[in-house]
């Protein structure tokens, strides 16, 4: 994917509205815990949804979808004998994998083909003026115009899935994790708050171009991908050529699998890779970039295009999460980390906290509006 093609920002991000929300269910419930996978969801959904169209998702839109990615990660993942044994493909088919995958197929180019007729329409009714930001769909439309036959529906849909697809969960689910690492390790959720009250203060909720000043803050977000990697194991890739890897051979068309779970928890790469030593990344002065042996967003031309806008997304809902709220696991309770399966690697468990908002929160939130 060209760079002129990579994702927009997310200016604005919708986080005051998750502020909200949980503002909403600490004043009706309070004490109770909120779950925070599904507001995630929501959250990043939106930012991609303004990214793609131009605006926010529907309610109904974001639970459509939100079926559709997790059914996507949980067959896509599923072991597939045919893969490994190409001669045994019949076993899938009885299975029942080959027609999960047909009707999940069938859900998602109804989804996105919504979404692109949408666009299109609106584009044809020249409504949207001249001056606004072009959202992805409408670039995607623009160069169908131009080049009609190499971006054919079938093409502009197929990036806008992939750009969904690859983007809400992903993000979603790491910001989980890193609350969750955070949840247990309470020294670091206050050095954190600590960082985010010195250099942005309480007058005003922190914002996407604060990130560069709270290098802690990074640091989390790196020691968390380091942890767990959402992606798990790199999609397969194949060699394109005979080469050799780790001084083994490897022939041209065979499929690789990189364990970049495995790599991350290495001890002859990292210094006790098992614990979360967020300090890690601060002293070795690699606060910023996702470098090397760290493979969260795979290596190569085919890394990771929305790698950027997801370590903005995901550190700045972590700090405006941090910023306006005191979270806790109430009295006696444990958070599980074990990993769930699939093709991604979320929690197990779905991550419940209690969220307290801090005295100055509802003044902050008045005085923005
Ligand atoms: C924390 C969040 C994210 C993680 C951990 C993550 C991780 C990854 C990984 C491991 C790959 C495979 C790279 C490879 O094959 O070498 C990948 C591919 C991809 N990601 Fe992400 N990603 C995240 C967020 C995003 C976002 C926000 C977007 C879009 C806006 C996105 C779009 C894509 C696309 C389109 C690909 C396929 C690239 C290709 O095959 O050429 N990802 N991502």
């Amino acid at each position: 994917m060209s760079s002129s093609r990579r994702p927009a920002s997310p200016r604005a991000p919708p986080t005051g509205a998750l502020v909200g929300r949980l503002l909403r269910h600490a004043d009706t419930a309070p004490g109770a815990a909120a779950t925070l996978r599904p507001r995630l969801f929501e959250l990043v959904l939106n930012v991609m949804m303004r990214a793609l169209t131009g605006a926010p998702a529907h309610g109904g839109d974001v639970r459509r979808f939100q079926e559709i990615v997790e059914e996507s990660f949980a067959v896509i993942g599923a072991p597939s004998v045919g893969d490994f044994y190409p001669a045994l493909r019949w076993v899938d088919r009885l299975r029942g994998v080959d027609a999960a995958l047909i009707r999940l197929q069938a859900r998602r180019d109804a989804f996105v083909g919504g979404l692109v007729d949408d666009q299109r329409r609106r584009r044809d009714a020249g409504s949207g003026r001249a001056t606004e930001k072009k959202s992805i769909i409408d670039e995607l439309l623009s160069l169908q115009e131009i080049d009609p036959e190499y971006y054919t529906d079938t093409v502009v849909k197929g990036i806008v899935m992939i750009l969904l697809t690859a983007g809400t969960d992903t993000s979603a689910l790491t910001t989980e994790w890193a609350m969750a690492q955070l949840l247990t390790h309470p020294e670091a959720m206050l050095k954190v708050r600590a960082e985010i009250d010195a250099n942005v203060g309480t007058a005003r909720m922190v914002e996407e171009s604060d990130i560069a000043n709270l290098p802690y803050l990074q640091c989390v977000v790196k020691e968390t991908l380091m942890l767990c990697p959402i992606g798990p194991v790199i999609p397969a890739h194949e060699a394109m050529e005979d080469c050799t890897v780790g001084g083994y051979h490897v022939r041209r068309g065979t499929m690789i699998l990189v364990n970049a779970w495995l790599i991350h928890r290495d001890p002859r790469l990292w210094e006790a890779p098992e614990e979360f030593r967020p300090e890690r990344f601060m002293d070795a002065g690699m606060v910023t970039a996702v470098t090397t042996p760290m493979l969260p967003f795979g290596l190569g031309r085919r890394r990771c295009p929305g790698e950027g806008l997801a370590m903005r997304l995901v550190s700045l809902t972590v700090a405006v999460f941090l910023q306006c709220f005191e979270w806790d696991v109430g009295e006696g309770g444990v958070i599980d980390m074990s990993e769930g399966g699939g093709l991604s690697m979320p929690m197990a468990k779905p991550l419940a906290a209690i969220c307290r908002p801090r005295e100055f929160v509802k003044r902050m939130l008045s005085a923005s509006a």
